[in-house]
């Protein structure tokens, strides 16, 4: 469904460039769910914001269901928008219509695209547990109902791929808890492909994979020992990320690894600038560059 290779992002500005992405690989297979974590300023809004179309890489490789995304002219990249993928942000307000009811905001963009149908607001509504609220204006629902009429309105164009970026921000974690079950469940029942950017290590332990953003590069991949669809009780509150996940470095194309910045503060490492690597019994051992061969 998505497929990054050596993205580049350089914002300019009047005397800065910043580089918010430096080469990206990422590929994500149709039908996953999966989360993007990071800390702030890794790149992770930016990535999110070329995979649904808002913004255009500097360079790089970057293919979504098909669409060369970098290459694409204008319309097509509307066309895109419109039919391909589905955005939920954190921020209510650039989902949802306040003065409006639940029903007309997600039979609005059914109407944008000239087919009136209640029918199918309706039903978005009942499908993220809302069938019961279709008459309240958005000022009597909660935050976790008013991100489920968020879910709805980005289903409303039948997207194959939904990106959300902090879907769950602004919630409690029972209320998170009940907007990841709807992904979840969405994921299962639509197939739909689903990204969502988190900084909460909670909400990403609960999903098959987890890829990590550092400096503008992906740096390593969680992935869970046993498939949700498998297994679908989630981990408790206080079971370790190490128990749910595998954690794998990300080796790239051209043989870069970034180790996790807690190995390099063990003995000889730290500050060291460089590694001896042999290759040992079928497995590849980094030396401290002081320590006998
Ligand atoms: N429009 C812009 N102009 C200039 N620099 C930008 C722009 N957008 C993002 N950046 C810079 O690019 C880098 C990556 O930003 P980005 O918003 O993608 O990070 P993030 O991982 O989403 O952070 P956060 O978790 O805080 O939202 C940052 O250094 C940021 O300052």
């Amino acid at each position: 469904m998505i497929h990054c290779e050596g993205l580049v992002k350089i914002f300019k500005t009047a005397d800065l460039e910043v580089v918010a992405l430096q080469g990206l690989d990422l590929i994500v297979e149709q039908g996953e769910l999966m989360a993007i974590i990071g800390n702030s300023g890794s790149g992770k809004s930016t990535l999110l914001n070329m995979l649904g179309g808002l913004d255009k890489p500097s360079a790089g490789k970057l293919l979504v269901a098909g669409r060369p995304l970098l290459s694409c002219g204008e319309k097509e990249l509307v066309k895109y928008k419109r039919e391909t993928v589905g955005f939920v942000w954190q921020n209510n307000a650039r989902n949802l219509i306040p003065y409006l009811t639940t029903l007309e905001n997600v039979e609005l963009p059914i109407l944008l695209r000239g087919k009136r149908r209640r029918e199918r607001a309706l039903g978005l509504l009942e499908a993220v547990g809302l069938g019961h609220r279709v008459k309240n204006r958005l000022s009597e629902l909660s935050g976790g109902e008013q991100q489920r009429v968020a879910i709805a309105i980005a289903l409303a164009n039948e997207p194959k791929l939904l990106l959300a970026d902090e879907p769950t921000g602004s919630l409690d974690s029972r209320t998170s808890e009940q907007v990841l079950d709807l992904f979840r469940s969405l994921n299962r029942s639509l197939g739909i492909t689903i990204v969502i950017v988190t900084h909460d290590p909670a909400l990403a332990r609960k999903v098959d994979r987890v890829v990590q953003i550092r400096d503008g590069k992906t740096s390593a991949e969680m992935i869970r020992k046993a498939s949700y669809a498998e297994e679908p009780a989630l981990p408790s509150a206080d079971e370790a990320e190490e128990d749910s996940h595998t954690e794998y470095a990300v080796l790239d194309k051209a043989g870069r690894l970034q180790i996790p910045t807690g190995l390099l503060e063990a003995d000889g490492f730290k500050d060291c600038g460089k590694v001896r690597v042999e290759l040992e019994e079928g497995r590849i051992v980094l030396y401290p560059p002081d320590e006998a061969g």
